[in-house]
C-alpha cells in the first residue's frame, strides 16, 4: 500500500485563484502579455477552466485591482520592506502584491489574505525562502497599510508619468487628475440592449443612462445574467455605443464596418436595420464576432480581410455608410483594461497613427458621394483622433465634417468638441457613487464626401 504521507495535499480553498492571479500578473508585468489574451480564447491560462465562476470573478478583480493600484502598492511595499521587493523570486513579488491588494481594497479577511500569500510563496521553489518575510510584511500592511497610503497622491502614482504628462498637455492638469482618479475604480457593467432599456435596467438592478445604455453594478459572469442567453443585450461601454449612432437612420442602407471584431458596433448597425458588411483582419476575432451576432440573432456579412487591401464587387458602387473603429493605443479603455497603462508606451502612438491614416484614406474610397463616414478610436491621444481627421480634411477638399449636435448625444454638451466631434473622457458622466460614473475615452468624427 502506498503511504498516505506522500499523497498530494488537498488544495486550500481559494489558493488556485490566487496562484492563477499570480501567473497572470507575472504575464502582464514580466512577459508583456495582455489581460485579454490570458483570460480568453486559445491563449487563456489553462487553469481557468477548473475555477468556479465565483473564484474566476474574484481572480479577475484581484488582478485588475493590483494593476489599477500598482504605483500605490509599489510605494507601500517599499515603505514596508527595508531591502526592497525581492528581485530573485517573481512569485514573492506577486504574493506581496496579491496579499496587500486584498487587505487594502477587497472583501477578504486579513488573516486569509496573509495565509494564502504565504502558501503561494511556499509552493514556489525560488520564493519559498521568503515565506517569513511575506508573512511579516503583510501583517504589518494590515496594521499600517491604510495610513501609509493615505499619505500619498495615489492617482498620480498609479498612472504612468508619460500618460499623465500627455493628458495634462492635451486636457489641462485638473482634467488629467480627474481622468487618473476615474481610472482607480472598477467600472460598472455597461450593456447595449436591443430594445426596452427600462425593462432590462430593472431586471439587472441597474439604471438607464441618458444615452440609452443600461448600467449595472452586478458582478460575476455576464453569461449568467438574465437576457444574455436570449441575446437581448451585449456588453459595450456607454461611450463605445455612441459612434455607431452618428449614422442616424440607416434602415435598409448599405454600411461597411472596416475594423469590426468582436462586433459591438456591427451589432448596433445590424440592429438598426442596416445591410452590414463587417471586415476584420483577425480570424480569431471574426470568429468571436460571428458567435456574438449568432447569440443576438443579428445578421451581417462577415469577412476576414485586411481592409486596406480588400477588393470586392460590392465596393465598386460605394457604401452609404463606412465605419472605421481603428486599432489604437486604447488608452481610453484603461478603466476596463488596466494592463494597457503598463503595456503601452509613448512610441506605440506614432506607429499606430500611420495605420489609422491608411485605414481612413481607404475608407474614403469606399464611401459613395453624400454618404456618411464615422472614424473613431478608443484612445485619449489626439494624434490618433483629432489629428488624423484634421490631416485628412486639410489634404482632401472633397471631404467635409458633419458636426455632431449636442441633441444627438442626449444633451451631454461636455462630450462634443467645438469643432463638432465626439470626445469622451473617463471622468465624464460623474456620479455620486464613482463606480457608477465615468465613460471610456472615445473620439469620433462624422464626415461626408461631396
Ligand atoms: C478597436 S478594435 C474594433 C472593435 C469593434 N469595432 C467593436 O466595436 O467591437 C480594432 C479592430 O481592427 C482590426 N484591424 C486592425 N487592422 C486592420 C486592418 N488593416 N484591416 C481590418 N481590420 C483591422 C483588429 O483586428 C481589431 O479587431
Amino acid at each position: 500500500m502506498p503511504s498516505t504521507r506522500f499523497a498530494p495535499p488537498t488544495e486550500v480553498p481559494g489558493l488556485a485563484a490566487r496562484r492563477i492571479a499570480a501567473d497572470i500578473l507575472d504575464g502582464v508585468l514580466h512577459k508583456r502579455r495582455t489581460l485579454d489574451e490570458q483570460l480568453e480564447g486559445p491563449t487563456a491560462h489553462p487553469g481557468l477552466k477548473a475555477l468556479a465562476d465565483r473564484d474566476r470573478a474574484l481572480m479577475r478583480r484581484l488582478v485588475a485591482t493590483i494593476l489599477r493600484r500598482l504605483g500605490t502598492l509599489g510605494h507601500l511595499l517599499s515603505r514596508l520592506l527595508d531591502r526592497g521587493i525581492p528581485t530573485d523570486a517573481p512569485r514573492a513579488q506577486s504574493a506581496l502584491l496579491i496579499g496587500a491588494a486584498q487587505i487594502l481594497w477587497m472583501d477578504v479577511p486579513d488573516h486569509a489574505a496573509v495565509d494564502l500569500a504565504v502558501r503561494l510563496v511556499q509552493s514556489d521553489r525560488r520564493a519559498a525562502k521568503y515565506a517569513g518575510l511575506v508573512n511579516a510584511v503583510l501583517r504589518r500592511c494590515a496594521r499600517e497599510g491604510q495610513s501609509l497610503i493615505d499619505e500619498v497622491r495615489s492617482e498620480s502614482l498609479d498612472t504612468p508619468s508619460w500618460l499623465m504628462a500627455r493628458w495634462s498637455g492635451h486636457y489641462g492638469e485638473s482634467a488629467a487628475k480627474a481622468i487618473a482618479a476615474a481610472l482607480s475604480h472598477e467600472p460598472a457593467l455597461d450593456l447595449t440592449v436591443k430594445a426596452n432599456a427600462a425593462h432590462w435596467a430593472t431586471r439587472l438592478h441597474g439604471e438607464t443612462l441618458p444615452t440609452g445604455t443600461v448600467r449595472t453594478s452586478l458582478q460575476g459572469s455576464v453569461t449568467m445574467l438574465p437576457g444574455f442567453s436570449e441575446g437581448q443585450w451585449w456588453v459595450q461601454d456607454a461611450a463605445a455605443a455612441l459612434p455607431a449612432r452618428l449614422f442616424g437612420d440607416i434602415k435598409g442602407r448599405r454600411v461597411i464596418d472596416l475594423c469590426a471584431a468582436p462586433g459591438g458596433k456591427t451589432a448596433q448597425l445590424a440592429q438598426a436595420g442596416a445591410e452590414v458588411t463587417a471586415i476584420d483582419r483577425s480570424p480569431n476575432r471574426v470568429a468571436r464576432l460571428r458567435e456574438n451576432l449568432g447569440r443576438l440573432s443579428l445578421e451581417a456579412r462577415s469577412l476576414v480581410a485586411d481592409a486596406i487591401e480588400w477588393q470586392d464587387d460590392a465596393a465598386g458602387h460605394g457604401f452609404d455608410g463606412v465605419l472605421v473603429d481603428a486599432p489604437c493605443s486604447a488608452t481610453g479603455t484603461i478603466r476596463r483594461h488596466p494592463d494597457v497603462a503598463w503595456l503601452k508606451q509613448d512610441s506605440d502612438i506614432a506607429a499606430l497613427t500611420a495605420l489609422q491614416q491608411r485605414l481612413l484614406n481607404r475608407a474614403i474610397t469606399l464611401l459613395r458621394p453624400g454618404g456618411t463616414l464615422v472614424y473613431c478610436t478608443c484612445s485619449l491621444e489626439p494624434e490618433e483622433g483629432e489629428q488624423v481627421v484634421a490631416a485628412l480634411l486639410a489634404s482632401d477638399t472633397g471631404i467635409r465634417r458633419v458636426p455632431v449636435g449636442v441633441d444627438e448625444v442626449a444633451g451631454l454638451a461636455d462630450i462634443v468638441t467645438p469643432a463638432g466631434d465626439l470626445r469622451t473622457l473617463p471622468c465624464h458622466l460623474a456620479h455620486d457613487d464613482p463606480t457608477l460614473g465615468g465613460l471610456d475615452g472615445f473620439y469620433a468624427a462624422r464626415l461626408t464626401r461631396s
